[in-house]
């Protein structure tokens, strides 16, 4: 009998998980270190950004990076520091609202939005801050990052309810990780002032959830399998829920100490709820285009806010290669079937998550999928082609 041996991938580092330790190890005097296995642009910004403020500078480049964006910008303000902000791609133009104007009525004199380069200047005060739960949760996380450090203690009160929120919970087991208390309330968070950040040594950062999850998802399109190691089960990281959207439409998943193993089955259409895990619905979008029946992803319209607009992406890049998509206001609508996606030529709208999506449809096409702009996963994944090459799965993609 024929063995199969299952294809082994390490995942790479969070990058959530990285944007928010190095900023708390800056914070702590940057006496330690943040060990992580591999540096993405948006890691590579947040550093540089980091290094340009112990250098006296105040010119800082985001790149497309939301995240150091969002983060930083609540950051020098508490620390009352001036800075011009350079951003690229779509960032200029993803909203800055609420955060915006919390920031202006909270001591800080601000570009208009949507400027570049962003300046910003003044000194933010501690007291009351408002923001709607539903527009980005970075901006929870900016602000629960910085408002420990000003003289005067803070609320923060969410108003609605909060998406995206593991993300803030990985904010606060962070932060807890540097010595910084958050608490908790029915109106949002506390948060005290004059808090000190002490770093617990050099911080390793575990693997990446959002990333795994195209892995996992090529796992469920192969009779051999693949065996994602390096993730944590117990993570904190929302986007661990991958796990158990597999599981809804009927993968079969082996939980291991160090990762899962993931292997082909037939795939049955579900319902999905985005709005805790707006990262995973790309690599979800493409795993129902395999499942029988039709999957309706609903609560989505943040991801119209992204490096492009995914709804429209992924409804364009799926539709090109044979897949039935109806996009929806705030949600998708896609008609799964076994038979093989088209190849062709697609663009990857100059999104990291497009472009892997779109590799890994082509484990399953008929003909090649040339994919347009493919060095977009370099924004999180630079290694994402070297790996799919690994794992002999680059048969049938062209890069454009
Ligand atoms: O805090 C973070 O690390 C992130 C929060 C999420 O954004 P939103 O809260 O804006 O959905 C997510 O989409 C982004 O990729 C990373
Ligand atoms: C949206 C993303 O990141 P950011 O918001 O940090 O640009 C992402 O990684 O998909």
């Amino acid at each position: 009998m024929r063995r199969i041996i299952v294809k082994t991938i390490e995942i790479i580092s969070s990058k959530s998980i990285a944007h928010r330790a190095l900023i708390c190890n800056y914070l702590s005097g940057g006496e330690y270190k943040v060990i992580y296995n591999e540096k993405s642009q948006d890691i590579d910004a947040t550093e540089k950004c980091l290094k340009a403020l112990t250098l006296n500078k105040k010119e800082l480049y985001c790149g497309e990076s939301g995240s150091t964006f969002r983060f930083l910008l609540p950051l020098l303000a508490a620390l009352g520091r001036e800075g011009e902000f350079y951003t690229e791609g779509r960032l200029p133009s993803r909203p800055l609202s609420p955060l915006y104007e919390e920031l202006l009525s909270h001591g800080c004199t601000l570009s208009p939005q949507g400027e570049v380069p962003f300046k910003i200047k003044g000194q933010l005060e501690g007291g009351e801050y408002n923001l709607k739960g539903n527009v980005s949760s970075q901006y929870v996380s900016g602000l629960l990052m910085a408002l420990p450090l000003l003289k005067k203690s803070s609320t923060l009160n969410i108003k609605g309810p909060l998406e995206s929120e593991g993300y803030v919970n990985l904010t606060i087991k962070v932060l807890e990780n540097y010595g910084i208390e958050i608490k908790r309330e029915k109106f949002g968070f506390y948060i005290e002032g004059n808090q000190r950040f002490i770093a617990p040594g050099d911080y390793f950062v575990e693997g990446d959830w959002s990333n795994a999850a195209f892995w996992l998802v090529a796992g469920a399109m192969l009779e051999e399998g693949i065996y994602c190691k390096g993730l944590n089960l117990n993570s904190l990281q929302g986007d661990r829920k991958i796990i158990e959207i597999l599981k809804d439409f009927g993968v079969e998943i082996k939980l291991m100490t160090d990762g899962v193993v993931i292997k082909r089955k037939s795939l049955e259409a579900t319902t999905i709820d985005a709005s805790q895990i707006p990262d995973l619905i790309p690599a979800v979008a493409l795993l129902a285009s395999r499942a029988k029946g039709t999957t309706v992803i609903k609560n989505a319209a943040r991801l119209r806010l992204k490096e492009s607009d995914r709804l429209k992406s992924i409804s364009n890049v799926l539709g090109i290669l044979g897949v039935e998509v109806e996009e929806l206001k705030d949600g998708l609508e896609i008609a799964g079937s076994k038979k093989p996606l088209k190849g062709g030529e697609v663009n990857s709208h100059g999104d990291h998550r497009i472009a892997m999506m779109a590799a890994i449809a082509s484990i399953e096409s008929a003909e090649k999928v040339k994919i347009l702009n493919s060095k977009a996963v370099e924004k999180s994944y630079p290694s994402f082609f070297e790996k799919l090459k690994e794992l002999d799965l680059d048969k049938n993609v062209e890069r454009g």
